[in-house]
């Protein structure tokens, strides 16, 4: 079984198609990380799939649940952190944590919880003094409550300093270990290329990529950098080098020779030809295309919708 599962799913406010015919598969175990840039429709997603939203049309199904018919079922086993993590100001972290622990009908210990989270010399302070990163870990640990299957995380690290974030992927990696699905929304390209095992890139309610982030840079011939550091470069070499396949540009830069290429496999053949050419390599450094650039070209550059994820 899919922990969770879309069929055309859409939702419309008016003359907006937030989400538009969407087909999400998440499967059991996996880190799935749900991108795209603000109004793509992520949060109407999540919210359609805890009942908070019902669709205009399609279907969906969380952990087996039906997301309009079996909502609170679905709400009763998942643990969610919202977007917006309203907190009682007048409720101690702890007060917080408890509750969930009471509305779940779970056995936790709510301390360690709030240890485990980094809040536990915040346990006993109310809410309402907290910043938005404390908010953040208390909303945090009661998502925790009760070892979910599935965890459904909205901007989890938004209001988190890097230690925080940095905690927050050890706490998913060892969720994620103990058994849980993580289904996670961010704009945060490093937190999501480190834990990740998927991701699905939304644009304008729709999926437009979705894979293991690899795969993605391959498909989309996101473009990687070799800098080859030597001590003479021959008139004709640069010309030989941009002739090759895959290359996409050559430079020098003082003894650099920068080759910019979209299959990051040729970069053997590129040393090669520089090393034919007889010229003496001191120095390689190679640098791969990040996520955030890969996230760039995807919902900025004008991608042909025949590109588009099942369009
Ligand atoms: N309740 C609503 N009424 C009207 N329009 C809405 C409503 N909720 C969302 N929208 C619209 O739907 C689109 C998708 O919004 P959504 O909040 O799902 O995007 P998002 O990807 O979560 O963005 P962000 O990264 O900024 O949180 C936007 O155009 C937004 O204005």
């Amino acid at each position: 079984m899919s922990a969770i599962e879309t069929d055309s799913l859409t939702r419309r406010f008016g003359d907006v198609t937030a989400v538009d015919g969407l087909d999400l598969e998440v499967k059991d175990g996996e880190v799935y990380g749900f991108l795209g840039p603000n109004g793509a429709g992520k949060s109407t997603t999540i919210n359609m799939l805890l009942g908070f939203t019902p669709p205009t049309s399609g279907s969906g199904t969380v952990l087996g649940y039906d997301i309009v018919e079996e909502s609170q079922a679905i709400r009763q086993s998942i643990g969610v952190l919202p977007e917006d993590f309203g907190m009682y100001d007048r409720l101690t972290a702890h007060k917080h944590v408890q509750f969930a622990i009471e509305v779940k009908g779970a056995d936790d210990d709510a301390s360690a919880l709030l240890e485990r989270v980094g809040l536990e010399d915040a346990a006993d302070r109310k809410a309402g003094g907290f910043s938005t990163g404390m908010k953040q870990r208390v909303a945090l640990a009661m998502a925790l409550v009760g070892e979910p299957d599935l965890l459904i995380l909205d901007e989890p690290s938004s209001g988190l300093d890097p230690n925080g974030a940095r905690e927050m992927r050890s706490i998913i990696r060892a969720e994620v270990d103990r058994g849980a699905t993580v289904f996670f929304s961010s704009h945060i390209m490093e937190q999501v290329e480190a834990i990740c095992d998927r991701v699905g890139i939304m644009r304008d309610g729709r999926l437009v990529a979705e894979d293991r982030i690899d795969a993605l840079k391959d498909q989309f011939d996101a473009e990687s950098q070799l800098v080859l550091t030597v001590d003479t470069v021959p008139d004709d070499l640069l010309t030989e080098l941009r002739t090759m396949p895959s290359v996409s540009d050559t430079h020098v830069s003082g003894s650099d020779i920068v080759i910019v290429l979209n299959d990051s496999s040729r970069k053997a053949a590129v040393i090669n030809t520089v090393e034919a050419a007889g010229v003496e390599i001191d120095d390689i450094t190679s640098k791969e295309p990040s996520l955030e650039e890969l996230f760039a070209k995807l919902t900025t550059d004008d991608v042909s919708k025949s590109e588009v994820i099942g369009a």
